[in-house]
C-alpha cells in the first residue's frame, strides 16, 4: 500500500482555488513588466490557536501537491477569459492567458516539517521566486496550511488529555464539508489520534479505519439483546456495543449477556460504548458491572460532544473509559474554527540586481507589524532536545558573532546565546526552481515527529490554562533593521 499517496490530490490542478485578486494582481504585475522580478513571502500565524502554547505544523504535503500540479488548463484559461470588467469588456487580455498558459511554477519553496511544533511569529513557509508566482499561490497555500496546521493543533490537544488512552476521530458527518472532512482526518491522525471511521481517509492516507454501530442498529431490532447478538454474529472478534439507546446500565446488562454467549463461542466482545448522560458515573458503573461479570478486558469507549477539556475534567472525576471517540469538537476546531495565518511579502530583489529591498507592513499594533528579510528559524535546545528558544534571522545578511535574541514586542528582553549552543533550522528546502528537491516523510514519520516533539516541550508550555509563553525573537541586527524600516515608513505626525 502506498504510505503517502498524495501525489495527483489537486490533478490536474486547482490553480483557480484562488481569490481573484491574486489573478488581477498578477495582471496587474505582468503588464507592469514586474512578473520575474524575485520576491520572497513568508507563510506565519501569529497567535497559537485554542489559548494554547504551541501548533503543530500541518498542510505541507497537501501544499507540494499542489505546487507541482500548478498550471493553468484550457477550462481554466476560458472561465478566466470569459471574466468581464465592470464596463463589459474582457477582464484579462489574450496575451496574458496565452502567458498563463505557458507558466510554469519555478520558485524556491522552504518549509517546516510537518509534525514539528511551530509558534506564533515563525515562518512555516518561505516562497522565494518570480513576484508573479510567488503572489498566485498565496490564497492556496493558507487554504491548506491554516486548516490542517489548526486540526493537527487540536488533536495533540486532545492526545495531551486523552494521555495514552486510544483516542478515535468521529468527525466526518459533522465536518465542514468534503475535504474539510477528508483534510480533518489526515490532520487529526498527524496531531496524534489513533484511528479515524472516515473510510476514505483509511484509504487515501492509509491510516487506520474503526468504528462501532449506530443507535439505528439497536432501533433496527426488536430489542437489544437481539441486536447486539446479531452484530456479535456478523463480527464475532471486533464487537463494540453502544449501550445507551434506551437505557445505558440496562443496556450494560444486555452486552454483558451477548458477551457471556460469545465467550461460549470462543469469542470476547470488545467494548461497549455510552453515547449520551453524565460519562464519569457510567463509566464507573459500566466498569464495575463488568469486572463483576468477569469482563474486565472489555473496553469502555465515550463519545458525545467530547474535546480535551471534558476528557481532563472527566478524567478527574474518575472516569473508567479506555478510548475517547470524538467528531465535531475536533474537526471543526469547534472553539477556534480558523487559524489565522498570513502570507507577508518581506523582500524584493533591487530592479538593478543589486541586492535586496526588504518590505515591511505596518501596524498600530506591534504584534501585526511583518517582520522583513529572507527568514530562518533557528530553534536552540537543550542538551536532551528541549526547544529552548527560537530565532528568527535574515540569511540575506552575515549573522554576528555574539547573537542575542530579541522580543519584538519588547526589546529590552533579550536573550544571549551560548556560542556552542546546539540548534537546527527549522525551515528545509522543499523546491528549488520549482524542482521538488525534498523527500516527503509519509504520514506515519510526521505524526511521529508531532509526537516526539510535542512531548519535548516543557509541560508548562503545553498546559491548556494559561500556557507559558515559549520564547520566539528576532536576532539583534534584524530586530535593529526592522525598527529603522518601521521609523522610515511610519510618516512623523505633527504633536
Ligand atoms: N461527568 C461529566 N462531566 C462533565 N461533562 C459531562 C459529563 N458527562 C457528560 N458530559 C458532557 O455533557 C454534555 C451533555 O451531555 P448529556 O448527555 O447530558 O446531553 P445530551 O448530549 O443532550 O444527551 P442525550 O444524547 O441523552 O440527549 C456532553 O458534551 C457530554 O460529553
Ligand atoms: O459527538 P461527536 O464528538 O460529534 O461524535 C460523533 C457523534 O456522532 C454520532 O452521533 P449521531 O447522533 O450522529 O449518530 P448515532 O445515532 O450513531 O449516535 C456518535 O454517536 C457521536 O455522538
Ligand atoms: O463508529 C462509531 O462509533 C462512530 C462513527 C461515526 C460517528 N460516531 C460514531
Amino acid at each position: 500500500m502506498n504510505p503517502a499517496p498524495l501525489s495527483g490530490l489537486y490533478a490536474p490542478s486547482l490553480s483557480l482555488l484562488t481569490d481573484l485578486y491574486q489573478v488581477t494582481m498578477a495582471y496587474g504585475y505582468w503588464q507592469q513588466g514586474l512578473q520575474d522580478r524575485e520576491a520572497v513571502f513568508h507563510l506565519y500565524f501569529r497567535k497559537a490557536p485554542f489559548g494554547g502554547g504551541y501548533a503543530v505544523a500541518a498542510g505541507l504535503a497537501y501544499a507540494v501537491d499542489l505546487l507541482e500540479n500548478l498550471r493553468f488548463s484550457d477550462d481554466d484559461l476560458a472561465y478566466l477569459g470569459s471574466l468581464k470588467s465592470a464596463t463589459g469588456g474582457a477582464m484579462f487580455p489574450q496575451a496574458f492567458l496565452d502567458y498563463l498558459r505557458d507558466l510554469k511554477f519555478t520558485c524556491d519553496v522552504d518549509a517546516v516539517a510537518e509534525g514539528t511544533v511551530v509558534f506564533g511569529n515563525e515562518p512555516l513557509l518561505r516562497v522565494q521566486g518570480p513576484l508573479l508566482q510567488a503572489q498566485l499561490v498565496e490564497t492556496a497555500l493558507l487554504t491548506l496550511v491554516n486548516f490542517q496546521t489548526l486540526i493537527a493543533t487540536k488533536a495533540s490537544r486532545i492526545r495531551e488529555a486523552a494521555g495514552s488512552d486510544t483516542v478515535l476521530e468521529f468527525g466526518l458527518r459533522r465536518a465542514q464539508g468534503v475535504d474539510g472532512g477528508l483534510s480533518a482526518s489526515r490532520a487529526a491522525y498527524l496531531g496524534g489520534v489513533d484511528a479515524t471511521s472516515n473510510v476514505l481517509a483509511g484509504q487515501r492516507f492509509n491510516i487506520p479505519v474503526k468504528g462501532t454501530h449506530a443507535h439505528s442498529w439497536v432501533m433496527a431490532f426488536e430489542d437489544e439483546p437481539t441486536a447486539f447478538a446479531a452484530y456479535a454474529n456478523a463480527f464475532p472478534d471486533d464487537s463494540v456495543f453502544l449501550v445507551d439507546t434506551y437505557d445505558t446500565l440496562e443496556g450494560v446488562r444486555h452486552a454483558i449477556s451477548v458477551a457471556r454467549e460469545m465467550r461460549a463461542n470462543g469469542h470476547e466482545l470488545g467494548g461497549i460504548r455510552l453515547d449520551s448522560g453524565d460519562l464519569a458515573y457510567l463509566s464507573r458503573e459500566a466498569r464495575a458491572l463488568l469486572n463483576e461479570a468477569g469482563f474486565e478486558k472489555v473496553r469502555i469507549v465515550a463519545s458525545n460532544d467530547l474535546e480535551e477539556n471534558l476528557i481532563t475534567s472527566l478524567k478527574l472525576q474518575g472516569a473508567r473509559i479506555d478510548t475517547w471517540g470524538i467528531g465535531t469538537q475536533l474537526v471543526t476546531a469547534y472553539d477556534q474554527p480558523a487559524l489565522g495565518g498570513v502570507y507577508k511579502l518581506a523582500a524584493l530583489r533591487k530592479p538593478d540586481d543589486s541586492g535586496w529591498d526588504f518590505t515591511i507592513k505596518l501596524s498600530e499594533q506591534l504584534a501585526k507589524t511583518s517582520i522583513p528579510g529572507i527568514l530562518q528559524v533557528r530553534r536552540y535546545e537543550s542538551e536532551k532536545g528541549q526547544p529552548r528558544a527560537d530565532m528568527l534571522y535574515n540569511v540575506a545578511e552575515p549573522l554576528p558573532e555574539r547573537l542575542t535574541i530579541i522580543d519584538p514586542l519588547d526589546a529590552t528582553r533579550r536573550r544571549s546565546v551560548r556560542p556552542e549552543a546546539a540548534y537546527r533550522e527549522l525551515l528545509e528546502p522543499i523546491f528549488r526552481r520549482g524542482k521538488l528537491v525534498h523527500q516527503l516523510p509519509t504520514l506515519e514519520e510526521s505524526r511521529a515527529r508531532a509526537h516526539r516533539e510535542v512531548l519535548s516541550l516543557d509541560p508548562s508550555i503545553r498546559r491548556f490554562l494559561n500556557p507559558h509563553v515559549y520564547p520566539v525573537g528576532l536576532e539583534e541586527s534584524l530586530n535593529t533593521f526592522r525598527t529603522s524600516l518601521i521609523l522610515e515608513k511610519r510618516p512623523l505626525r505633527p504633536a
